[in-house]
């Protein structure tokens, strides 16, 4: 069975000598709601940076649909990214434009037709219930409402994975319960998720697979799993 994401061998040495990741191997199924856990400095970021190739990994092979990522061509690479959705913790937000125009602006980058986009980019403002503030530039948005901006731009062009890394890290306890129930709505249409977080209420009640890092080995695997990090 051919997996979604499958990381072998995966090593990650920074250029000064700090190793991020130890032989990693993991493999994670289309349709899967992963979180990933483990203590600051854990290689939690590294671990979704090679994902969408922000980095390249110093030693191992990942594949992302049966493709072999840290072998692609410079103009590839694109091409990952378009099947790849990608949530910061401090959103990431063009300051100038509105909610519809930061969300149309990934469509655009793609080079989407303006048919498509002005179809396609209300739907998905609608999807994260943020339909009221569609013409609201991020600056008059809550944190929460910023996230949920964010969360449409990532899913606009339809990816196949969503990649969070620290999705709650900015929001109170309410808001950061709301946006991971939207996260959890993503995942059941078929969305694959990971999501890096130190939220551990929520990892503990959301029962999904963990996979917790600790000085850059995976050292836990675990389906329906919590939180349970000991720095
Ligand atoms: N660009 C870089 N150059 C050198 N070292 C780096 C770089 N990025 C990260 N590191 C180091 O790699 C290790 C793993 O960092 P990483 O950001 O992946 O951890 P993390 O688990 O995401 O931490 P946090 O929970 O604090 O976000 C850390 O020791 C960090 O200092």
């Amino acid at each position: 069975m051919q997996h979604i994401i499958e990381m072998v061998g995966v090593s990650k040495i920074y250029p000064g000598g700090c190793v991020a990741l130890r032989d990693i191997n993991v493999k994670i199924e289309k349709g899967e709601f992963v979180f990933l856990v483990g203590p600051t400095g854990a290689g939690k970021s590294t671990f979704l940076k090679l994902l969408f190739r922000e980095e390249l990994p110093t030693r191992g092979q990942i594949f992302i649909n049966g493709k072999n990522i840290t072998r692609l061509k410079p103009k590839e690479v694109p091409y990952l990214r378009r099947r790849l959705g990608v949530v910061f913790q401090d959103f990431r937000l063009l300051p100038q434009k509105t909610v519809y125009e930061n969300v149309a602006f990934a469509m655009e980058v793609i080079e989407a037709s303006p048919r498509e986009i002005r179809r396609r980019v209300p739907k998905v403002i609608e999807m994260v219930g943020l339909s009221h503030k569609m013409n609201s530039r991020p600056h008059e948005l809550s944190g929460g409402e910023q996230q949920r901006a964010a969360l449409a731009r990532a899913l606009v062009n339809n990816p196949d994975v969503i990649i969070a890394d620290e999705p709650t890290g900015n929001l109170d306890p309410d808001t950061s319960w709301e946006i991971m129930k939207l996260l959890d709505e993503i995942n059941k249409k078929g969305t694959t998720l990971i999501v890096a977080t130190h939220a551990k209420e929520l990892v503990d009640a959301m029962k999904k697979r963990v996979l917790q890092l600790e000085d850059g080995r995976l050292v836990r695997d675990e389906e329906r799993g919590v939180y349970r990090c000991e720095t």
